[in-house]
Order: C-alpha cells, then sequence, then structure tokens
C-alpha cells in the first residue's frame, strides 16, 4: 500500500523532571496518516499532546522520538509548505485586510506580478466573506472577522497541508458557525489537506473526514481514528437531521466521557498494536475481513477495522 501523504511515525514527547525527579511522557507511540486533500480532526482531553502535536507537524516543535514525513520529506523545521492558524489572529495592525492576505501571498510567490497577487488574495478573501472589507484595518475588525483574514491568509499561500489549532475558539458560537460555514465552502472548493485540533464535537462532524482520538494524558496515544461516514456535503443546518450523525456523535462523546480515561488499560487488554490504530465507523457494518476488535464498553453497533498508518 502507498506511504500517505503525511505520515506520523512512533510520535512522543517527553520533558525532563527536576534534578533528577522522573519527568513527564505528554504522548508516546502516536502513529496515523493523512491523505492528500483529507480533513482530519484531533479531539482529547485537555493536555493529552494536541498542541504539541500539531506544532511538531508544523515544524515549530520537536519531538523527544519519532518522524513526521510529509510528501516523502521529513519535517525538520517550519516552511511556507505548512500554513499554520492559531486562535488568536496575529494579524499585521498597521496593514489593511488585503495587504495582510498578500504579504503572504507575496513570499509564497514571489514571482508573481502585483495584480495577480491582489487578485489571488481578494479570492479567497471574498471565499470568507471579507469582500466588503478588503481596506479594512484590523482595528477595525469584529474578532470573527479577524479570524476570517486569518484563515483566508492560510489557504491564499495553498500549502501542501494546512494545520489549525482551535481557530474558533475564542469566537461566540453564531460566529463560529458562520466561519464554519465559510470554511466548509473552501475546503470543497480548494481539497486543501487540514489538519485541525476542536473540542468541539459537532464542529469536528460537520468538517472532517476522519476524527483521531487520543486517550488521556500522561502517556497519551492515538485510541481509534473515527470514519466521518456522512455524504462530504454537509450543512450545519441539516445535519442533525441524519441519523447517521446521532450515532457518530454518541460514539465521540462517549469516548470523551467513558473511555478516553480507561483507555491504556483497554488498549493493553485488547492487544491493540499502536501502530495500526482501530478505525471505526460508528453506526456502520464493516467488510467482515477487516474486523479485527470490538475494544469493550464500545457501542456494539460500532465496527472496528484494521488503520492504514
Ligand atoms: N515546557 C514544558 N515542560 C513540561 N511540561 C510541558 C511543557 N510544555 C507543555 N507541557 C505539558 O505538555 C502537555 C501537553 O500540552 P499541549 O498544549 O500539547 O496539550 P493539549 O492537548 O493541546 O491541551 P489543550 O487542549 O488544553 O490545549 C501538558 O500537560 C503541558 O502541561
Amino acid at each position: 500500500m502507498n506511504a500517505p501523504f503525511l505520515k506520523v511515525e512512533g510520535l512522543a514527547k517527553r520533558f525532563p523532571g527536576p534534578r533528577g525527579k522522573d519527568g513527564l511522557t505528554v504522548f508516546e507511540n502516536v502513529h496515523f496518516g493523512i491523505e492528500k486533500g483529507e480533513f482530519v480532526c484531533i479531539i482529547g482531553h485537555s493536555g493529552c499532546g494536541k498542541t504539541t502535536i500539531l506544532n511538531v507537524l508544523a515544524g515549530l516543535d520537536e519531538a523527544s522520538d519519532g518522524v513526521v514525513i510529509m510528501d516523502g520529506k521529513e519535517v525538520r523545521g517550519p516552511s511556507l509548505d505548512r500554513g499554520v492558524v492559531f486562535q488568536g489572529h496575529a494579524l499585521l495592525p498597521w496593514l489593511s485586510t488585503l495587504k495582510n492576505v498578500e504579504f503572504g501571498v507575496r513570499s509564497r510567490y514571489p514571482d508573481w506580478t502585483r495584480h495577480q497577487i491582489e487578485a489571488h488574495s481578494t479570492k479567497y478573501l471574498e471565499m470568507v466573506g471579507l469582500g466588503h472589507a478588503l481596506h479594512k484595518k484590523p482595528a477595525e475588525l469584529s474578532g470573527g472577522m479577524k479570524q476570517r483574514v486569518g484563515i483566508a491568509r492560510a489557504f491564499a499561500i495553498e500549502p501542501k497541508m494546512l494545520l489549525l489549532d482551535e481557530p474558533f475558539g475564542a469566537l461566540d458560537a453564531l460566529t463560529r458557525g458562520t466561519i464554519q460555514d465559510e470554511l466548509l465552502k473552501i475546503v470543497l472548493a480548494t481539497a486543501q489537506t487540514v489538519f485541525m485540533i476542536t473540542h468541539d464535537v459537532d464542529e469536528a462532524i460537520l468538517l472532517a473526514d476522519k476524527i483521531v482520538l487520543m486517550s488521556n494524558g500522561p502517556l497519551a496515544r492515538i485510541a481509534e481514528i473515527v470514519e466521518v461516514t456522512l455524504p462530504r456535503e454537509r450543512s450545519r443546518t441539516t445535519m442533525h437531521h441524519d441519523p447517521q450523525f446521532y450515532r457518530i456523535r454518541n460514539h465521540l462523546v462517549d469516548f470523551l466521557v467513558n473511555r478516553s480515561k480507561a483507555f491504556a488499560e483497554e488498549a493493553g487488554a485488547e492487544g491493540c498494536d499502536p501502530r495500526h490504530p482501530p478505525v471505526v465507523r460508528p453506526g456502520l457494518a464493516a467488510p467482515s475481513a477487516e474486523i479485527v476488535a470490538l475494544p469493550a464498553g464500545q457501542p456494539a453497533q460500532t465496527h472496528v477495522t484494521k488503520a492504514s498508518a
């Protein structure tokens, strides 16, 4: 089988303890893959190491063990091949909305003419509903608008991989919903490969092709990979009419509430191989040849297949 576009192998993060005391192993034995054009969300309780993993993928942090291979090359530092959007919007306050986006586009495409850079940047700002605010400065924008500029800037750079660290965490529910819709549209239009951290189960189901579930830290690892088996064209306003939405949602909530803490013992008991975290499709039958295990406490309807990481 071909290697995935992004391959994470045996990642671990350890912090030494003070003066010979035991250190902290935040996570270890983390393996997963992301295919080109896939949208992958990662969910897990606070402190399990999601941001650390995202920073390692971005090349902004170093793992204690393991490697990240993207498009056949090891990730060893930051690069324009990987765009990152954090919760805070990090815009240059003295530049307009348009100039903020153009700044990134110019670094990515230094040979482009001024006109090309402006047209490209405008296109992405229009995709996030900011066509009317091209010449406003960040101080004149609401928090949601600023975050949209950050998203437009990240997509406009057309990185090989986009990394989003809870980009909507600081927004009110209404604004968050609107921007989720815009993100959904822009992802469908661009087929951008995305890795995103979220604490919001509904947001993950709306946006993701796959959801990586992490067990609690310390010694966190990947417990499962949940396939979001809803049609790719989803809508926030109609998704909840589909019974499959609730099967996936219940599975995720059950993991977070009941299973994430006990996973380490369960995984040991089931003999799960961390190189191949179970792939589950809540509510759907898997091809019988692929069924390998049903971890304890899992809803009976959920079938588990072997990951191709
Ligand atoms: N320099 C450090 N020294 C010791 N421990 C650290 C250091 N930096 C981070 N940690 C620990 O690493 C763990 C993982 O942090 P990380 O921010 O990656 O978790 P997270 O899953 O993203 O959490 P959250 O959901 O709250 O953002 C935390 O327990 C944190 O306390």
